[in-house]
């Protein structure tokens, strides 16, 4: 192991946090942002051995050209922008953050639903036109409004984030059913019933999104599971985007296939002006800006689990590691 690390943060204004310096002897390079296309010349120039990316992509080609390259430190949970097998292949670290965002996603998993459910959106438009001062009641009807209690959740993927939404969900009265890769061993001890991703699809009045983006995982939604979800169901994802194929979604949205989705993300980060669902202007679909890990607290347990990552590679002892 080289004696003098060379690390190079390539966006690190995508993090707004006090970060301690590694403890370890150290040169520190950082780029508010980086480019794809600048990524592997400026690791190239640094020589660096440690390389930290939140959303600057790392492909085969890149990695190719870094024979420096040690560790990749991935300042998130999501490593779909790091190509894990090339990583593997030229025994590079790949490390990521854990259970940072369990408060920060399911609350606002959770502003994305009960906003939708109890039609937020189409009744602040319905003031904004002056509906409501006009009215010959005290209260306005015109968009139906259902209670979360008593309603079912579909969880595809049941991790860190997963369990959490799961457990918010139960303070509501809801009944919680999950889908994941592998057979969930505490699932009677959590209150939530394994089921097949059919009857969670078929089933589901919330399905909610908590698994990776790989190439197992990318359009498992798309227009032949829409088509198959209750036409009143919510889809939400704070996942990846690329999980739903974002044409049939706005597709399934304008022709009321379902009801309604909430998305805070979406498969090109930031979006074109021609994205399908930046354009989708319906009360039933609210669009966030990859926003639900960012409150400040998440982001600070972040930047410190980041630096304990490299440090404990460092010290042979590596955590969270991925590839
Ligand atoms: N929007 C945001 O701000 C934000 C923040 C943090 C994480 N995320 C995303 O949320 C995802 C989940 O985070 P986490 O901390 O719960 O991860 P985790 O690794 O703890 O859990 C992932 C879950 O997905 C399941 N899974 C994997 N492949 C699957 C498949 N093919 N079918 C069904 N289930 C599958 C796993 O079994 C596991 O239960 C991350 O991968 C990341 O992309 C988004
Ligand atoms: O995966 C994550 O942790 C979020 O997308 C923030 O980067």
């Amino acid at each position: 192991m080289t004696d003098m690390h060379r690390i190079v943060f390539l966006d690190r204004d995508s993090v707004i946090a006090n970060i301690r310096k590694p403890s370890f002897a150290h040169e520190w390079t950082e780029y508010p942002a980086t480019a794809a296309a600048d990524a592997m010349q400026r690791l190239r120039d640094a020589r660096a051995t440690i390389a930290i990316t939140n959303k600057v992509p790392l492909r085969a080609a890149d990695l190719a050209q870094l024979p420096d390259l040690k560790m990749i430190a991935v300042a998130a949970t999501g490593t779909d922008i790091v190509d894990l097998a090339a990583c593997r292949e030229r025994g590079i670290v790949v490390s990521n953050i854990r259970n940072y965002a369990v408060h920060t996603l399911p609350e606002h998993t959770f502003a994305l639903i009960l906003a939708l459910r109890r039609q937020l959106v189409a009744y602040r438009a319905d003031i904004e036109a002056g509906l409501w001062q006009k009215s010959d009641r005290f209260c306005l009807f015109g968009h139906p409004i259902s209670d979360l209690a008593g309603s079912r959740l579909g969880l595809l993927g049941y991790g860190a984030l997963g369990k959490s939404v799961a457990r918010i969900a139960q303070a509501f009265g809801m009944e919680v059913m999950v889908h994941t890769r592998s057979p969930i061993p505490d699932a009677a001890a959590d209150g939530v019933r394994e089921v097949g991703f059919d009857e969670l699809l078929e089933t589901s009045d919330v399905l909610s999104l908590h698994l990776p983006l790989n190439d197992k995982t990318r359009n498992l939604i798309s227009a032949k599971e829409l088509i198959r979800m209750k036409r009143s169901a919510l889809l939400i994802n704070t996942a990846r985007g690329g999980l739903v194929d974002e044409t049939a979604l706005a597709d399934a949205l304008r022709s009321g296939v379902i009801a309604g989705a909430g998305f805070d993300v979406l498969v090109k980060e930031p979006p074109p002006e021609d994205n399908v669902l930046l354009n989708l202007r319906l009360p039933n679909f609210i669009l966030t800006p990859h926003s639900a890990w960012a409150s400040s607290q998440a982001m600070q347990v972040l930047v410190d689990q980041l630096i304990d990552n490299v440090e404990t590679w460092v010290d042979g002892a590596p955590r969270n590691v991925l590839a």
